[in-house]
C-alpha cells in the first residue's frame, strides 16, 4: 500500500517547485538537496518499503527480534530475492533485474562503493563536469556517506582465504601494487586491494540511511511510495506537472510556475519515462503514438531528441571459477546461517554477514596506440558459482569498464506494452572491447603457475576451472563473447543512456525541453569502477546545477 511519509498535507493538491521521479540512489540525494535549499520537493517512487527504517518487514526468522529487514543485512545480498515480498520491478515495468523500492538499486546492490578516478570525469565528461568541477560534490558525498573498508565492527576481516590467494597471485607474481582504494582512488593501473563499501556500522548504508533521513524531517518535502509516474505533462518542452498512478487512481500533479521535473528513474526507466512523455527519438515517439500508449500522439507535441536512450552501457562480465588447496569457500544462507555467524552479526554487527562476499578487487588498463585505454576490473567473491561449488572454489568476476566503445540503447518492446529494456548491441558490439578483455585475462593467467583441473595448483596457487589457464587470447575472446552462465552480462550496472552533453546539457536539462532534467545513472559515461559512487557524485553535482538555475 502507498505510504505517506511526510507532514506536508495533501501532496496531490499542492504545487511543487521540484518533482523528482524515483526514490533511488540519485533521486533521494537530489530531493534532499533541493528541499534543503527551500524548494517544495515531491519525491515519487513506484515501489514500497525496503530497509527496516522505511517500514520493510520481510526478514528471515533469525532477525525477528530486530528492527531490520533482509535489506539491512549486507550478507543477505545474494538472497535479496528470497522472501514473499518483491523488491524488484515486474516484467511489465522493465525487462531487467532492477529494484522498484525505496532506495532503488542501492537497496539491493552489493554496496561496493569505489570512488571513480579523476580521469573518468576529465576524459569522458563535458565541461562543467571535470574532476575539479565535481570535487565539491565529491567532498559533500564523502562527508554524508563515508567509504568503509573495515566492514566488521570487531575490526576483523572475514573469509580471507580467497583474498590471500589472490594477493599472492596478483601482488607477488603479477607485480600489482597493493592499494587502499578509499585513500587512492586515482590508482587504477595494476593495483590490488580490499573492496570499499558504503555500509554503516555493519549494516547496509546508502542514501536511504543518510540523505532520505534528513529530507524526511522537512515540511517542504514529501515522499510518496506506490506512485508510478506514467508521463510528464509537457507542451513544447515546458513541463507543467506529472501524470501519476497511485492506488489504481490516476492523478495530475502540478509544478509551480518556475518548477522542474527531475527524472531519477534509472538508466533504463528515465529514457522510458521521457519517451512516454513525448520526448525522445522520432521513431519511438511514432511507435508509441501508433499504439496509443501516450497522450503525445500528435507529432507537433513531440520534443525530438535522438539521444534519449542512446549510449546505454553495462559492464560486460565474465565469471572465472578458481580453485586452490588453500581456499575455503563460503556460501551465505538466508534462512539458516551458521549459529556462530548469526550471533556475531546480531550481537555486534561483526562477521561474514557484515559484507556482501567480495573479498578483493583489482584494476588495470589496456593501453592502445592512439593513447586511449580500456579499463578492466576484477572482483573476487567468497564462493564458486553455478556448476563449480566445491569447497575450494572462488569466483573472479572480470569486467570491462571505462573507455569501452560498445554501447546500445534503451528499447521499448513492440508488444504494445512497451516495456523498457536494453538493445542487444550493449555488449561487445565493438570487437576491440572483447579483444582488450581477452588480452587482460590472458596476461593475468600468465602469472599463475601452469595448472589444469587434472593437475591442479599447489599451496596457495589457483587453477582456473571453466576457462583453461593455457587458453590463447583468441580462445578467451571466444569464451567471453559466447553467452553462458559465466559470460557476457548482466551485472545490472546500467548507465550512460542519456549522456551529459548529448542528451542533457551541462545543467542536466534534457535538450529540447525548458524544465525537464535527468539526474541518475543515465547521464554518466561508463566509469572505471562499479557505478554507484559516481552516480551519487552526479546527483550532488546535478542538484547543485539545478539550484544554480533557480538562482539559489
Ligand atoms: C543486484 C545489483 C547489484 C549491484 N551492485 C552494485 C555495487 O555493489 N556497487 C555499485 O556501485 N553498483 C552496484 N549496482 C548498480 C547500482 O546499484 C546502480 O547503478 C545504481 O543504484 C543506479 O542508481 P539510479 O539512481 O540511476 O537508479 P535506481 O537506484 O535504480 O533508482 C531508480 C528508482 O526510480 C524508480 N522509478 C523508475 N521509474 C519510475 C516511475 N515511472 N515512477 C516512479 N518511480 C520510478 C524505481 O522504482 C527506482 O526506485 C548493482 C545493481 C544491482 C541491480
Amino acid at each position: 500500500a502507498p505510504t505517506n511519509m511526510s507532514r506536508c498535507g495533501d501532496w496531490t493538491t499542492r504545487e511543487w517547485d521540484a518533482i523528482v521521479v524515483g526514490a533511488g540512489t540519485a533521486g533521494i540525494i537530489v530531493a534532499d538537496r533541493l528541499s534543503e535549499a527551500g524548494l517544495t520537493t515531491l519525491l515519487l517512487e513506484q515501489g514500497g518499503p525496503s530497509y527496516g527504517i522505511t517500514g520493510g518487514t520481510e526478514r528471515p526468522a533469525w532477525l525477528k527480534d530486530t528492527d531490520m529487514s533482509r535489506v539491512d543485512v549486507p550478507g543477505l545480498y545474494k538472497s535479496i530475492f528470497d522472501g514473499n515480498t518483491k523488491l524488484t520491478c515486474g516484467p511489465e515495468v522493465v525487462s531487467s533485474t532492477q529494484a522498484c523500492a525505496i532506495g532503488g538499486n542501492s537497496a539491493i546492490n552489493a554496496g561496493l562503493y569505489f570512488q571513480p578516478p579523476a580521469s573518468d570525469w576529465d576524459d569522458y565528461h563535458p565541461e562543467g563536469w571535470h574532476s575539479s568541477d565535481v570535487q565539491p560534490a565529491t567532498d559533500r558525498l564523502l562527508q554524508r556517506q563515508p567509504p568503509v573498508t573495515q566492514y566488521s565492527t570487531d575490526g576483523d576481516y572475514y573469509l580471507q582465504s580467497g583474498y590471500e590467494a589472490a594477493r599472492a597471485w596478483l601482488t607477488e607474481k603479477a607485480g600489482y601494487k597493493q592499494v587502499a582504494f578509499d585513500e587512492q582512488p586515482d590508482e587504477k593501473e595494476n593495483v590490488f586491494g580490499r573492496p570499499v563499501f558504503n555500509y554503516i556500522d555493519g549494516q547496509r548504508g546508502g542514501p536511504t540511511r543518510t540523505y532520505l533521513q534528513s529530507a524526511l524531517k522537512r515540511r517542504n518535502f514529501h515522499l510518496q511510495t506506490g506512485a508510478a509516474v506514467d508521463y510528464i505533462i509537457q507542451k513544447g518542452g515546458q513541463a507543467t506537472g506529472v501524470h501519476v498512478t497511485v492506488d489504481n487512481q490516476e492523478k495530475d500533479i502540478q509544478l509551480s510556475a518556475s518548477g522542474r521535473v527531475i527524472s531519477s528513474a534509472g538508466a533504463l526507466l528515465s529514457p522510458k519515462l521521457l519517451m512516454y512523455s513525448g520526448i525522445g527519438p522520432k521513431d519511438v515517439l511514432s511507435d508509441l503514438a501508433a499504439a496509443s500508449r501516450t497522450p503525445y500522439t500528435d507529432p507537433w507535441s513531440w520534443v525530438v531528441n535522438e539521444n534519449v536512450g542512446q549510449g546505454l552501457f553495462d559492464n560486460p562480465n565474465t565469471f572465472i571459477e578458481l580453485s586452490g588447496p588453500s581456499i575455503e569457500s563460503y556460501t551465505y544462507s538466508y534462512a539458516d546461517p551458521p549459529q556462530e555467524d548469526k550471533e556475531l552479526f546480531l550481537r555486534s554487527r561483526s562477521g561474514p554477514y557484515t559484507f556482501a562476499s567480495q573479498t578483493s578487487a583489482f584494476w588495470s588498463y589496456v593501453n592502445h596506440e592512439d593513447g586511449s585505454r580500456t579499463g578492466v576490473q576484477g572482483t573476487i567473491d567468497s564462493s564458486g558459482f553455478s556448476g563449480f561449488t566445491n569447497n575450494h572454489t572462488i569466483t573472479l568476476n572480470v569486467y570491462g569498464t571505462s573507455g569501452m566503445l560498445s554501447a546500445g540503447r534503451v528499447v521499448l518492446s513492440s508488444d504494445g506494452k512497451f516495456t523498457a529494456g536494453p538493445s542487444s548491441d550493449v555488449y561487445y558490439s565493438n570487437p576491440r572491447d572483447a579483444h582488450d578483455i581477452a588480452t587482460f585475462i590472458h596476461s593475468i593467467f600468465q602469472s599463475l603457475p601452469a595448472s589444469t583441473p587434472d593437475s591442479p595448483a599447489e599451496d596457495d596457487g589457483l587453477t582456473p576451472l571453466n576457462l583453461p589457464q593455457s587458453s590463447t587470447v583468441d580462445e578467451i575472446y571466444e569464451y567471453i563473447t559466447t553467452p553462458s552462465a559465466y559470460a557476457v552480462g548482466a551485472v545490472q550496472h546500467w548507465s550512460s543512456s542519456c549522456r551529459l552533453g548529448t542528451c542533457v546539457d551541462g545543467d542536466t536539462k534534457v535538450l529540447g525541453t525548458e524544465n525537464v532534467h535527468v539526474v541518475d545513472a543515465s547521464i554518466v559515461s561508463p566509469l572505471t569502477v562499479n557505478p554507484q559512487f559516481g552516480i551519487m557524485v552526479a546527483a550532488e553535482r546535478g542538484a547543485e546545477k539545478i539550484l544554480d538555475s533557480f538562482g539559489l
